[in-house]
């Protein structure tokens, strides 16, 4: 294990049902400061390695989180964020109000930084003047803002995001690319994403790993393509 390492995942294995494992014996290590993507086919397991990693389902293996086992999930949970492209939210409260509920539910110890946090995100993806709507008025892509919003400006040490920007507008996948990158390199914290879309793997991915055959790689095709994008 590097010292860089923030999290370890070591013999990892998990199927929805014990005839079929998904995952098989996934051993890797994902490094602090960086952004890994994840791409795989359509079934690969990419979603599911997502919420084992996030500790939504049970698994076989053992994960490390800067070299500590992980025993307890409900600690583990609070340090991490999970973010899939569907997310929950109660439609009769506002935005605000919805944002107070993640502080709440996730006992953020931090009120005024997680709100000027709220603000800073906010103000970036366009999503100020909403914040005092009620959900049910929010389109697909402003609900997907808001828990995203609400999460990030939890401060986790590692994002999961699960095809995260599809129903993004250009400008605001365009500001979120350069946040998230700043959110790694200064506070040596790590993303995990999914993705099919190979424009945002291309800038985002500091490493590009390959799901296949139930288990997990450093996809090495990847280097021609940060090679080509560097001498046009
Ligand atoms: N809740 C579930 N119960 C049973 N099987 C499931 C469940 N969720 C997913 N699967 C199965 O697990 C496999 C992996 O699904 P998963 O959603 O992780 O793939 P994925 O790589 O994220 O796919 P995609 O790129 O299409 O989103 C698929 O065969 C899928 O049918």
């Amino acid at each position: 294990m590097s010292s860089n390492t923030i999290l370890r995942l070591e013999n990892i294995s998990f199927g929805y049902c014990k005839e079929e494992n998904i995952l098989k014996n996934i051993h890797f290590n994902f490094n602090a400061g960086e952004i890994s993507v994840i791409k795989g086919n359509n079934g690969a397991g990419k979603s599911t390695l997502l919420k084992v990693l996030s500790g939504l389902v049970e698994f076989d293996g053992e994960l490390f989180l800067k070299g500590e086992k992980i025993s307890d999930l409900k600690e583990y949970k609070k340090r991490i964020a999970y973010i899939p492209d569907s997310p929950l939210l109660y439609n009769i409260l506002t935005g605000r109000e919805n944002l107070k509920l993640i502080e709440n539910l996730w006992l953020v110890k931090d009120h005024s930084g997680y709100w000027d946090r709220i603000y800073k995100w906010a103000e970036k993806l366009h999503m100020i003047d909403s914040l005092d709507k009620p959900v049910e008025e929010y389109s697909l892509g402003m609900r997907n803002k808001l828990f995203f919003i609400g999460n990030l400006a939890r401060n986790p040490e590692i994002v999961f995001l699960d095809e995260p920007f599809s129903s993004w507008d250009q400008e605001s996948v365009k500001n979120v690319i350069l946040m998230l990158k700043e959110y790694v390199s200064i506070s040596q914290r790590a993303i995990i994403m999914v993705t099919h879309s190979e424009s945002l793997i291309n800038q985002l991915g500091d490493k590009v790993l390959l799901l296949k055959n139930n288990t997990l790689n450093e996809s090495k095709s990847f280097f021609p393509l940060k090679i080509e994008r560097s001498i046009q």
